[in-house]
């Protein structure tokens, strides 16, 4: 369990995280999202505490994370997979770490071949792929076998195959009971790994709960319906608070109603229906509402090339 009360952290005078306040339930996977320079790595660092914070504070299962004698086996933290020293093998990495944190020899071999990195694990750090590098990322934050995980783009750089390990990975260990706190910018991926959300702009909370509460809550639903008697039905159910948009022949989009009302509605008045079915807009799409006005580094549409 992660809790951050009033979590602030100012930089001069930038407020990168600015009086945030969230609990991260264990046995859960929460997604940590928000436009670049957000606060995510920021918030994450404190949760670790690599960075003290200006105001506020941060504990994981009940006390700051340097309050714990063997921080290793409480939380295992994947911040920035570079840092680690380009000359040395992942294993002695690996054993070096183990050996400062009472974690015995036999567990290096663990994590090894749990990150699918035993091939390689004699090789030099300075010569890894970025896939690789992840890997060794996440071999080094499951080392302590700890119930809170906190990881910060853990798919970037991989394959579609290791995006799917980090996927299977890190449900499953949601499903052991651990707390699981990672960032990604692959939406897709997010919404498919993700059971919970935490999504901030600007160092301030969003929105934050479950994964389809907040693309509903962002984007609304839409009931598409599609029958030989579309008008007769669109009659029948306008009313206020329902949008309707007409579409090809006899199709027609509603909003601020529910499949169950309008099927119901037409069996009423015994109306053919060829379609029925809600349509829910993708993370993507609510994300790029919720963070419209929070982006700072917004691109430009690239020219057309010229011919
Ligand atoms: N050491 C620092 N000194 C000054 N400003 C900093 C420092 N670290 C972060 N910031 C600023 O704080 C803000 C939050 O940065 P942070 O790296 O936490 O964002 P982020 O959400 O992780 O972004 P990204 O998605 O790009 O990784 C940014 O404006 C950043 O420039």
């Amino acid at each position: 369990m992660i809790e951050a009360h009033d979590l602030t952290k100012r930089y001069g005078d930038k407020s990168a995280v600015d009086h945030i306040s969230f609990t991260i339930a264990p046995g859960t996977v929460t997604g940590f999202l928000g436009p670049n320079g957000a606060g995510k790595s920021t918030t994450m660092r404190m949760i670790v505490g690599l960075d003290r914070p200006t105001a506020g504070s941060v504990t994981v299962n009940g006390k700051p994370y340097a309050q714990h004698s063997w921080p290793l086996r409480e939380v295992g933290a994947l911040l920035d997979a570079k840092a680690v020293h380009p000359g040395r093998s992942a294993r002695s990495h690996l054993r070096t770490m183990a050996a400062t944190h009472g974690i015995s020899i036999k567990r290096v071999d663990e994590v090894i071949e749990m990150t699918g990195l035993a091939g390689v694990a004699g090789k030099r750090v300075g010569g890894f792929s970025l896939g690789m590098g992840q890997r060794l990322g996440i071999a080094s934050a499951m080392l302590g076998d700890p119930g809170t995980l906190i990881l910060d783009e853990p798919v970037n750089g991989l394959d579609p195959d290791g995006v799917t390990w980090v996927r299977h990975l890190v449900r499953s260990l949601a499903a052991e009971g651990r707390t699981v706190f990672l960032s990604s910018h692959l939406m897709s991926e997010m919404a498919q790994t993700a059971d919970q959300l935490l999504v901030i702009g600007r160092g301030r909370i969003l929105t934050a709960g479950p994964v389809q509460q907040v693309i509903d809550s962002v984007t609304g639903t839409t009931v598409r319906v599609r029958s030989p008697h579309a008008t007769e039905l669109a009659d029948l159910v306008r009313a206020e608070g329902v949008t309707i948009t007409s579409g090809e022949a006899g199709s027609l989009e509603l909003q601020g109603i529910t499949v169950e009302q309008v099927g119901g509605t037409a069996a009423a008045h015994g109306i053919v229906l060829h379609e029925l079915c809600l349509q829910r807009a993708s993370l993507e799409d609510a994300y790029m509402n919720l963070t419209r006005d929070a982006v700072e580094y917004r691109s430009e549409p690239s020219p057309a090339l010229a011919s």
